[in-house]
C-alpha cells in the first residue's frame, strides 16, 4: 500500500486536514494532526538520526519534508553566452560551483547556509529546489522524505524565498495576497478553499501571522520608482506568498541582506515560528547574522568554493573548528568567524584555498562528516529500495498528499487560473502608469493640439488633399508608437516575475498570456477612442457617423496590432534597450512602406512585399478609404492647373495606389496580425520559459 499517494489519502481527509489551520494563519497543529494520520496507515519509528521510517516508509509528511542530496555537482556556463535572441552562442565552457556535495536536512529544522560571496549558497539551494537555469547541469541525487525526487515535483512543492524580491507593484498588499490563495486554488482540481469567504480568511490569517495588517491597503510599490511598502514588509510578504501553499520545505535565499539588524531579526524570527508552529523544513542562506539572528538557526551548513565545510548543529561547528585549532576570538561573532576563516583572501588564494581543503577534508572523516554519511547513505538506500520495489519516486507517489494531487494527477483547470490571473493583469493595466490618469490626460492634450493645427487646413479641395492625408498620418502613428513602445516598456520588466512564478508551477503559460492579452485591449480601446474622438471632430474631417466609425475602428484595430507587436518584441528580449534598438528599424521600415512617402505600385519587386507585413498600409489605406471612397466633386482651385486636378475621391485613393473596395479586408488583415502577433509572442514566451529553467 503506497499511503503516501492521492490514491489512499482521501480528498475527505485532505480536507479534514487542511481545516486545522488556526487562527494565527499558519498550520500549527496540521504538522502533529497529518503526522498522527498517517501514521494510523502506517506505523512508524524513530531511527537513531532522529528522522521517522517504518517498514514501509512512503507516506510523507503533509507539513514538512527531510532532504538529502549525494554527490551533487553542479555546472553553469564559465562565460555567460550571450542570450537574447538573434545573438545566443553556445558556450561549452563549464565552470563547477558544486563539488560533488553531499547533506542532509532533517525535517522541522530551521538550517543556515554560509559561506563567503560566491562560495555556493544559492546555487546549492537552486539546486536542491529544482529551480536551475537551463544553461546549468546538475549531476547527482536528491531525496525527499526518503524518495527519489525529480526536479520538477521539488520545484513545484517547494516555497522558495528569492534573494530579490519581485512584486506587481500596482497591487495592494491585500490583492497580492488574494490573488495568491485564489491562483493557488485554482491549481487544485477541487479548490482547497470552496467559498470567497474561505479565501479571504485565509488572505486575513495570513496577514496577521507575519505582521502585515498595517500595510494590507499599501499598493506594494517598485523600489526607486514608485513609493510602496518597506523592505521589512517586502520581506515578510515573500514568506507569506510561499507559506500560502504549506509547503513542506520552504528555501529563503538571503532573506534578511538589505535589512537593518532589528528588521533581519523579526524576518528570522518569523521563520523560526513557522519552524516551530508548523514542523516546516526551512533552509536559509545568510550573510553576516547578528548574534540574536543567528541564535535562532538550529543547524548550519558552511560551504567555501562549492564544497561542504561543515554541516550539524551550531555546538558541534564550535567544538569542530576548535580542534582543527581555529579558535572563536571572544569578541568574534561565530557566524563571521566561520565565514572569515572560509574566505579566500585576494592575493593570498593559495594559502586560503589550502585551509578550506585541509577543513573540507577534515569534515569528511569527522565525527559530523560521517554522520551526516550514514544518515544520507540511509536516505538513499531507502529510496532505492522503494524505486526497485513499487517504481515510487516523488513524482508518482508525491511530497505530500495535496502536492501530488497538484504534481502528479491533477489538471489545472484552465479557465479558472485564466479569470485568476486576469484579475491580476486588469488591476495592474488599470494601475500602470502606461495607461494611468496622467498618460490619458497627455493623449486628450495632444488630441486637441494636433485637432486644432489641422483644423483650417481641412477641406475637400486639391491643397487639402495634403492636409488630410497629413492628419491621417498623425492619427495612425499617433496610435501606434505609444501602444507599441508603451507595452515594449512594460513587458521585459514584468517577465522575470513571471518565468519565476511559472517555474514555481504557479500557473501555465496558455491562462498567462490570455489573460495578459485580454487585460491589454480595455486601455487601448479607451485611449484611440478618445483621440480619435476629439481630434476627428476638432479637425472637422469627412462629416458623418458612419465615416466616423470607419476610422475608430480602423484605429483600435491599429492600435491593438503595435500593442501585440509590443508584446512579441517584449517576449523575444531580455533587455528592453536591446528589444527597442531592434525594434525602431522594423518599425521605421514598416512605416515607409506605409503608403504616405512611397507609391506602392512603384516598389521595385524585391522589397515590394515589406508593404504586405506593413500595419501602416493598411491602417493608411482604410482611412484613406473613408475620408475618399466615393466622394464627388474635390474643389480645383483656380490657380491649378485644370489637367492636375483630382476631381473625386477615387482618384485620390488611386494616386496613393489604394484599393477604395479594400476597407474590409484591411480590417480582416489588421486583425490577423493583431493574432499572428500574439500567437508569435506566446511562442516567443516558451521559449524563453524553456530556456529559463529545466
Ligand atoms: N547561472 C550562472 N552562470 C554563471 N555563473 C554562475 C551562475 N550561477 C552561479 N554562478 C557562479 O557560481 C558561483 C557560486 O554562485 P552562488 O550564487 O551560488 O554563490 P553565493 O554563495 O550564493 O554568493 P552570494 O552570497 O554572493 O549570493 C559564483 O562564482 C557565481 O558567479
Amino acid at each position: 500500500m503506497n499511503s503516501g499517494s492521492c490514491d489512499s489519502v482521501s480528498r475527505e481527509e485532505t480536507h479534514l486536514l487542511n481545516d486545522t489551520l488556526t487562527s494565527d494563519g499558519l498550520s500549527v497543529a496540521s504538522a502533529e494532526l497529518s503526522t498522527n494520520f498517517l501514521a494510523k496507515e502506517t506505523p512508524r519509528k524513530k531511527d537513531n538520526y532522529g528522522s521517522f521510517h517504518g517498514p514501509e516508509p512512503v507516506v510523507s509528511y503533509k507539513d514538512s519534508a527531510s532532504i538529502a542530496w549525494k554527490d551533487l555537482n553542479m555546472f553553469v556556463p564559465a562565460k555567460k553566452p550571450t542570450s537574447s535572441w538573434p545573438f545566443k552562442s553556445s558556450s561549452l565552457n563549464l565552470k563547477m560551483v558544486l563539488n560533488g556535495v553531499s547533506g542532509f536536512v532533517k525535517p522541522g529544522t530551521l538550517t543556515a547556509v554560509m559561506g563567503s560571496s560566491g562560495s555556493g549558497k544559492t546555487s546549492l539551494m537552486n539546486a536542491l529546489a529544482g529551480r536551475v537555469q537551463s544553461d546549468c547541469f546538475v549531476d547527482g541525487h536528491i531525496a525527499v522524505n526518503g524518495r527519489l525526487c525529480d526536479a520538477k515535483t521539488r520545484s513545484n512543492s517547494f516555497g522558495f524565498v528569492h534573494q530579490t524580491d519581485m512584486f506587481f507593484g500596482a497591487l495592494t498588499v491585500r490583492e497580492h495576497l488574494t490573488f495568491v490563495v485564489d491562483n493557488f486554488n485554482a491549481r487544485l482540481r477541487v479548490g482547497r478553499y470552496s467559498t470567497r469567504g474561505e479565501i479571504l480568511q485565509r488572505v486575513d490569517h495570513l496577514l496577521s501571522a507575519l505582521g502585515l495588517r498595517k500595510c494590507q491597503n499599501t499598493r506594494i510599490g517598485i523600489p526607486h520608482v514608485t513609493t510602496g511598502i518597506s523592505g521589512g514588509e517586502r520581506k515578510r510578504l515573500a514568506f507569506a506568498s510561499e507559506i500560502v501553499t504549506d509547503p513542506p520545505l520552504l528555501f529563503c535565499d538571503e532573506p534578511t541582506t538589505g535589512l537593518d539588524s532589528f528588521t533581519a531579526w523579526t524576518v528570522a524570527k518569523t521563520m523560526r515560528e513557522i519552524v516551530s508552529k508548523s514542523g516546516k523544513t526551512i533552509i536559509c542562506s545568510i550573510h553576516q547574522p547578528s548574534s540574536e539572528v543567528f541564535d535562532l538557526f538550529d543547524h548550519l551548513i558552511l560551504l567555501s568554493e562549492g564544497s561542504v565545510a561543515f554541516m550539524g548543529s551550531k555546538q558541534a561547528a564550535l567544538s569542530f573548528f576548535n580542534d582543527l585549532g581555529y579558535r572563536c576570538p571572544s569578541t568574534f561573532s561565530p557566524a563571521d568567524f566561520y565565514v572569515h576563516t572560509l574566505g579566500i583572501a585576494p592575493g593570498r588564494e593559495n594559502k586560503s584555498r589550502a585551509v578550506v581543503r585541509n577543513i573540507c577534508n577534515y569534515f569528511a572523516i569527522s565525527r559530523e562528516g560521517v554522520q551526516i554519511d550514514q544518515m544520507v547513505e540511509h536516505e538513499f538506500a531507502l529510496a532505492m529500495n522503494l524505486e526497485s520495489s513499487s517504481s515510487s519516486s516523488c513524482s508518482s507517489s508525491g511530497i505530500s498528499s495535496e502536492f501530488d494531487c497538484l504534481t502528479a494527477r491533477s489538471k489545472p483547470n484552465w479557465f479558472i487560473q485564466f479569470f485568476v490571473l486576469l484579475q491580476r493583469s486588469a488591476l495592474d493595466a488599470a494601475r500602470n502608469p502606461g495607461v494611468n490618469r496622467v498618460r490619458t490626460f497627455q493623449k486628450l492634450a495632444l488630441a486637441i493640439l494636433v485637432g486644432l493645427a489641422f483644423a483650417s487646413s481641412i477641406s475637400m479641395t486639391q491643397r487639402g488633399i495634403q492636409n488630410i492625408t497629413g492628419a491621417i498620418f498623425a492619427i495612425v502613428t499617433e496610435n501606434t508608437f505609444p501602444s507599441l513602445f508603451g507595452v515594449l516598456g512594460s513587458v521585459p520588466l514584468e517577465l522575470p516575475l513571471i518565468l519565476r512564478e511559472y517555474q514555481s508551477g504557479m500557473f501555465n503559460l496558455g491562462p498567462y498570456y490570455a489573460a495578459k492579452a485580454l487585460a491589454l485591449i480595455p486601455g487601448f480601446i479607451l485611449e484611440p477612442f478618445l483621440f480619435t474622438t476629439l481630434v476627428y471632430f476638432i479637425m472637422g474631417l469627412r462629416p458623418g457617423w458612419y465615416y466616423f466609425l470607419q476610422v475608430l475602428g480602423a484605429v483600435l484595430m491599429t492600435a491593438n496590432a503595435a500593442s501585440a507587436c509590443g508584446c512579441l518584441f517584449g517576449m523575444m528580449f531580455e533587455s528592453v534597450s536591446v528589444a527597442i534598438a531592434t525594434l525602431l528599424p522594423f518599425d521605421v521600415t514598416l512605416m515607409i512602406f506605409g503608403g504616405f512617402f512611397l507609391r506602392l505600385d512603384s516598389v521595385s519587386p524585391f522589397l515590394n512585399w515589406i508593404q504586405y507585413i506593413s500595419w501602416f498600409r493598411y491602417s493608411t489605406e482604410s482611412l484613406m478609404i473613408s475620408q475618399y471612397r466615393n466622394f464627388e466633386n474635390i474643389t480645383c482651385e483656380p490657380e491649378i492647373p485644370q489637367d492636375r486636378c483630382l476631381r473625386t475621391g477615387n482618384e485620390v485613393l488611386n494616386m496613393y495606389g489604394f484599393d477604395p473596395e479594400a476597407y474590409d479586408c484591411d480590417i480582416l488583415i489588421l486583425f490577423i496580425m493583431y493574432c499572428f502577433f500574439h500567437t508569435c509572442a506566446y511562442l516567443a514566451l516558451h521559449r524563453r520559459a524553456r530556456h529559463f529553467a529545466n
